[in-house]
């Protein structure tokens, strides 16, 4: 469901810290409906940048908007038309799962009626109708993953901002959370995703690799793979990657 509307517009957009540049004049834009996949080595500057486009930190320089708001000026604006998963993502461990999304609906401005209604639609897409009352914590990881998921576009966002969002689990439940995130762009959320698989970079439409705070490269992943002479997205990363001085 690609359009011609742009929902992410960057130019030049620029962060530091002190005298360190940890994002360095990236300039992209994300069409809706996409699947855009933002990669990058440890410490390149993908968090930064996540956080700037989810209007919770403020840029250096540089100009960037979401969903049609600035991120300087409109940051709250953002806030409603999105939806963002953290790497530790903020649901509460000692709520039953029924209570964070309770409380999720809430934040995001849904009435009781919709709550209830998306809530139990949520727990009954996801199997979870034995688990409802049981507390988050109890919960292996890849459910928490998929619940975190699914609080986090309850409110039918026009994006969702994923950082790392299947860290940690197995290919087949990464597979299974992979399937969420095609129902949500058939639903016509666009999705804007960081991971460290490979695999799942295949999975975007198109993907930009971050190296020390620039994009060095942003194509599809078939072009990427032409581009680079490689049959393969590690192919293509590794051969970035190797050009980074910071991480590990
Ligand atoms: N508040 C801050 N103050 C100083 N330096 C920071 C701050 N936040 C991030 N950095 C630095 O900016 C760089 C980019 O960090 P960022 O978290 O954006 O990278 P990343 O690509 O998301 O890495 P990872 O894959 O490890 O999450 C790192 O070197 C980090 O130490």
């Amino acid at each position: 469901m690609l359009s011609q509307e742009t929902v992410i517009k960057t130019h030049n957009l620029t962060k530091t810290f002190g005298d360190f540049i940890a994002v360095n004049a990236i300039t992209f834009e994300v069409k809706a409906g996409e699947i855009f996949g933002f990669l990058g080595a440890n410490g390149a500057g993908k968090t930064t940048a996540m956080r700037i486009l989810c209007g919770l930190l403020s840029p250096t320089s540089g100009e960037a908007s979401v969903a049609g708001y600035d991120v300087y000026k409109e940051n709250e604006s953002i806030k409603k038309h999105i939806g963002y998963m953290s790497q530790k993502f903020s649901l509460f461990e000692n709520l039953t799962v029924k209570e964070n999304i309770e409380f999720f609906g809430g934040i995001y401005g849904l009435s009781r009626k919709e709550i209830k209604e998306k809530g139990n639609d949520l727990i009954h897409r996801l199997g979870m109708e034995k688990e409802a009352e049981k507390l988050v914590g109890s919960l292996p990881l890849g459910w928490k993953q998929k619940i975190s998921f699914s609080t986090a576009i309850l409110h039918q966002p026009k994006i969702v901002f994923l950082d790392e969002p299947t860290g940690g689990v197995d290919p087949i439940t990464r597979r299974q959370f992979w399937d969420m995130i095609y129902e949500a762009t058939d639903s016509g959320i666009t999705v804007f995703v960081t991971t460290h698989y490979m695999d799942e970079a295949e999975y975007c439409n198109r993907v930009s690799i971050m190296v020390d705070g620039t994009i060095s490269a942003l194509d599809t992943p078939n072009n990427l793979k032409h581009q680079f002479e490689t049959d393969s997205m590690e192919g293509v990363f590794l051969k970035l990657a190797r050009q980074a001085k910071r991480g590990e």
